[in-house]
């Protein structure tokens, strides 16, 4: 009897699979698609069940067409009809879950022969509830110490740390985003961000981008960062003393924030005024990450997650702020060139005026993909610092040197003297890349496929490069990879493999703001280390930092405590 629904799962599965129409797999119209099968199996599977019973048994003292309510209840519990239909429903379900894992494994798939953890295989619920860990980035790190550099993470999704394969996925003739990236539409905004957008879109919105990052435009931006700097170095300043423990990763997160808002919305935090986060927009900020990280990996489940109160209302909130700070930079005018300036083209560069839905989604991008990514990369610069006082003695030689006492620590004219800074940057963000794992390309439906080392990719397969992997293979960042040893940036006999050194991803889709969180990171690392000394707090754990710092595409961080001491 459980031979036909059995029989039924196998064919809907095959329905699924061969009749999947051109698009994404997982994509919410190929989800719909599939449910609606689904549903038809099932239906028919059960109705299948319940005549051949009909014919095969004796079924007269229990009837189908009751239409006694209690009756009918009593049926669905107690008759042997039910038993069967429930039966066949388990058995209709198993056989699709069993028919999907069996093709996954088999020697069939197309991603077969490459090396990755089995359950991962199977389905990306493995990669979703890893997601959920905030632990992608250490996971994908000893797989491909196990695995090598390329390694299948899920059923249709590798991980590849090969830099020879860097200019075909990331590269100008690269590939474009992963559906990963549908998880990060807002159904309900009328536009999307600059990073969830996709070709000619992409690269139309991007000139906006691109324009207000120019250096001309960072030299509107220092008034800005300057201003928020000497309101950091005032509260710290205040705190200061022996004994002192301050969270110097939250105080950073203050005068990004704040910066931040400045540049994009001309004003919207005052966190640094206020001590903290009164309003806890951070933290909406932060549970928004988490769960939209979950469901970048199962973006078929994106329109149900916004039902979601626990979701659907972070997302709100954080709507609903790009639209009070948009509303108030109308409001307020233009008192700077600042990125808004920029984003709705007020100099009329374009021949279409860019929508103010695009810029609000890109103002309240800017605010998490730059403050964000700034005090992880700051926070983890003290931390190496602290934990290596060696280090921290040369580079405060270094800014002695640059910026002596009485000179002006936010004269960006000097940048290009801090050598030793830029090496401890890039040392820090090289072991804690900022944005650990990144998103996923994929190859188009529509191509021939790609080669990732001695691997075949097929088209619609997701290819993820992870920066904390690769930064610390061994291949590229020798000797003693897991170690913070700027110096490795300042020899050139060993220098570092720089393709190989991506936290701010590579290609037409890489960090449009690099050059300014580099600009920001000086100006304010300066000037802190010329005023102010700063030691682990008294009785704080260092370790706690490192092992407090998640991937949920930006880093969530702990607390990181800190003696300051006025120098
Ligand atoms: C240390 C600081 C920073 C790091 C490490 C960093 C890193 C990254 C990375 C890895 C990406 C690519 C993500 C992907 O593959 O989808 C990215 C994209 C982006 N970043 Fe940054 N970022 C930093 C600071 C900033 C700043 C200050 C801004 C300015 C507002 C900014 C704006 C953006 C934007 C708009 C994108 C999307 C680009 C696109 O899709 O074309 N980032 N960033």
């Amino acid at each position: 009897m459980l031979l036909l629904p059995c029989l039924t799962g196998i064919l809907t599965y095959l329905a699924i699979h061969f009749g999947e129409p051109a698009g994404p797999r997982n994509s919410p119209k190929a989800a719909k698609r599939a449910s609606f099968l689904l549903g038809l199996g099932l239906a028919s599977s059960c109705t299948i069940s319940i005549t051949s019973f009909a014919v095969f048994a004796d079924n007269s003292d229990t009837s189908l067409g009751s239409s006694d309510i209690s009756g009918s209840v009593r049926f669905l519990v107690n008759s042997v009809q039910a038993r069967t239909i429930w039966t066949s429903c388990l058995a209709y379900v198993a056989s699709v879950i069993a028919s999907v894992v069996c093709y996954r494994i088999s020697p069939l798939h197309p991603l077969a022969g490459i090396p990755g953890p089995f359950w991962f295989k199977t389905s990306k619920l493995f990669g979703a509830w890893t997601a959920w860990q905030g632990t992608t980035h250490l996971r994908m790190k000893s797989w491909h110490d196990k695995y090598g550099p390329v390694v299948r993470t899920g059923p249709n999704e590798v991980s590849v740390t090969d830099v020879d394969a860097m200019q075909a996925m990331l590269g100008s003739s690269g590939l474009p985003k992963g559906q990963f990236y549908d998880g990060r539409w807002d159904p309900n905004a009328p536009a999307g961000s600059l990073i969830i957008l996709q070709d000619e879109e992409h690269t139309n919105r991007r000139r906006l981008w691109t324009r207000g990052m120019s250096s001309q435009s960072l030299k509107e931006y220092e008034v800005l960062i300057g201003k928020r700097v000497n309101s950091l170095i005032e509260k710290l300043e205040s705190m200061a003393g022996a004994g002192s423990s301050v969270d110097l990763a939250a105080w950073i997160s203050y005068f990004t924030f704040d910066f931040m808002g400045d540049m994009a919305f001309g004003g919207g935090f005052e966190l640094l005024r206020d001590s903290g986060d009164n309003d806890g927009i951070l933290d909406v900020m932060k549970r928004f990450a988490m769960a939209v990280q979950v469901v970048c990996h199962i973006p078929w489940a994106a329109p149900y997650m916004n039902k979601i109160p626990v979701f659907g209302n972070n997302m709100k909130r954080l709507r609903a702020f790009g639209v009070d700070a948009a509303t108030g930079r109308v409001k307020m005018g233009a008192s700077s060139k600042d990125l808004w300036y920029h984003l709705t083209d007020e100099a009329g560069f374009e021949k279409v005026k860019p929508s103010l839905a695009g810029v609000i989604a890109d103002g309240a991008l800017a605010i998490v993909a730059g403050a964000d990514t700034t005090v992880s990369a700051l926070s983890s610069l003290f931390y190496f610092l602290l934990s290596n006082p060696h280090c921290y003695k040369r580079l405060q030689e270094e800014v002695d040197a640059v910026y002596p006492p009485g000179s002006d620590p936010l004269d960006v004219s000097k940048h290009n003297e801090l050598i030793y800074m830029n090496a401890c940057l890039n040392e820090a963000m090289r072991l804690q890349p900022p944005v650990p794992t990144s998103g996923p390309r994929q190859i188009p439906l529509d191509s021939n496929g790609r080669m990732a080392a001695e691997y075949f990719l097929p088209p619609g397969t997701q290819v993820f490069v992870p920066p904390y992997s690769l930064h610390r293979d061994p291949r590229y960042f020798s000797p003693s990879p897991n170690d913070f040893i700027p110096d490795r940036w300042l020899d050139p006999t060993k220098a570092p493999n720089m393709a190989a050194f991506i936290p701010f991803s590579y290609g037409p889709a890489n960090c449009v703001g690099k050059a300014l969180a580099r600009q920001e990171m000086l100006m304010v690392m300066s000037s802190l280390l010329q005023k102010l000394h700063f030691s682990f707090a008294e009785g704080f754990r260092p370790e706690t930092w490192a092992e407090s710092l998640l991937d949920y595409f930006i880093t969530i961080r702990g607390p990181l405590y800190a003696e300051i001491r006025i120098r």
